[in-house]
């Protein structure tokens, strides 16, 4: 199988243009699992395809380290976009991408000299806030903001939001601070998110500034979260922190997105994207 390694801030994923490699639907999930492996995969936090679409450019899925398909993923896409573009999947610089979550529209920002992709911006359409659409139980709040969590011995208070996937975010004083591997998995796999949720921590430094850290449903800590981010800084507005059609610097741990909940009830996402390598796997059963 012919793949591509590529990263949005450190959080990586192996992309099959499923144009060229045609994979059977009954193996994705394992293949999802066998490739991330760092030890006997190629090492990732899950798998992209890119595909056609009826209704759009390009569709991509993603599928999470554990080998759940998730419906959609914002590194994912500005990788996507970069790939298509620079590959001539697509002969424009716009582009519309399908994913499970929606239809998005991704545009590439080319390196004057090179030629190549550098930055991408993605329109990710209108956060979604009623409680069914995130979604999260035993709450009517629309937005579900300032909500008390019990976790174990500790309530914490959780601003839920869905960027086509779901997202419960955490203010807290201190980042470093912030409980990712404690609470993290604990909030992931809480009953009231029926479809397990994504869970970021967030330390405001200014309206426009924040530091954020991402505990992802099906693969853990990672660097970098595209949809975490969106969900952070929409949440941020609706605590009153930030401000609508303000641009927020979101500081991740793989580096920096620039993120704006607009007036028209989009959210931006501005970042880079990254190609690591291009291989060819061979998949466990099928090895000398
Ligand atoms: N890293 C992604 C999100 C990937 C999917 C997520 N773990 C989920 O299950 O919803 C991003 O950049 O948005």
């Amino acid at each position: 199988m012919n793949f591509t390694k590529m990263h949005g801030l450190g959080n990586q994923y192996i992309f099959v243009n499923q144009f060229a490699e045609a994979l059977a639907e009954e193996d994705l999930s394992s293949l999802a699992v066998e490739v991330s492996d760092i030890y006997t995969g190629v090492g990732s936090d899950g798998l992209i395809l890119i595909d056609a679409s009826a209704e759009a450019d390009l569709k991509m899925r993603i599928f999470n380290k554990d080998g759940s398909e998730a419906k959609n993923c914002g590194n994912g896409l500005r990788c996507v976009a970069k790939y298509a573009y620079e590959r001539k999947l697509v002969s424009s610089r716009q582009m519309s991408i399908e994913t499970l979550g929606g239809i998005v529209r991704a545009e590439v920002h080319l390196h004057p000299g090179t030629g190549n992709v550098q930055q991408i911006t993605v329109d990710m359409g209108s956060p979604r806030l009623a409680p069914a659409d995130i979604p999260v139980l035993e709450t009517e709040k629309k937005p579900v903001v300032q909500e008390p969590l019990i976790v174990g011995e500790e309530t914490y208070l959780m601003t839920a939001v869905s960027m086509g996937n779901p997202h419960a975010v955490f203010f807290v004083e201190d980042i470093q601070q912030a409980p990712l591997t404690t609470a993290g998995p604990l909030i992931e796999k809480h009953a009231r998110f029926p479809e397990s949720v994504n869970v970021e921590f967030v330390e405001m430094v200014s309206p426009t500034e924040m530091h954020f850290r991402v505990w992802e449903r099906g693969s853990g800590i990672t660097q970098a979260c595209g949809t975490g981010a969106c969900a952070a800084v929409t949440a941020a507005v609706l605590n009153g922190f930030s401000e609508k059609g303000k641009e927020v610097l979101v500081h991740l741990a793989g580096g920096d997105l620039r993120i704006t909940w607009d007036d028209d009830d989009h959210v931006w996402m501005k970042g880079p994207a990254e190609t690591i390598c291009d291989g060819i796997y061979f998949p466990k059963g099928k090895r000398e």
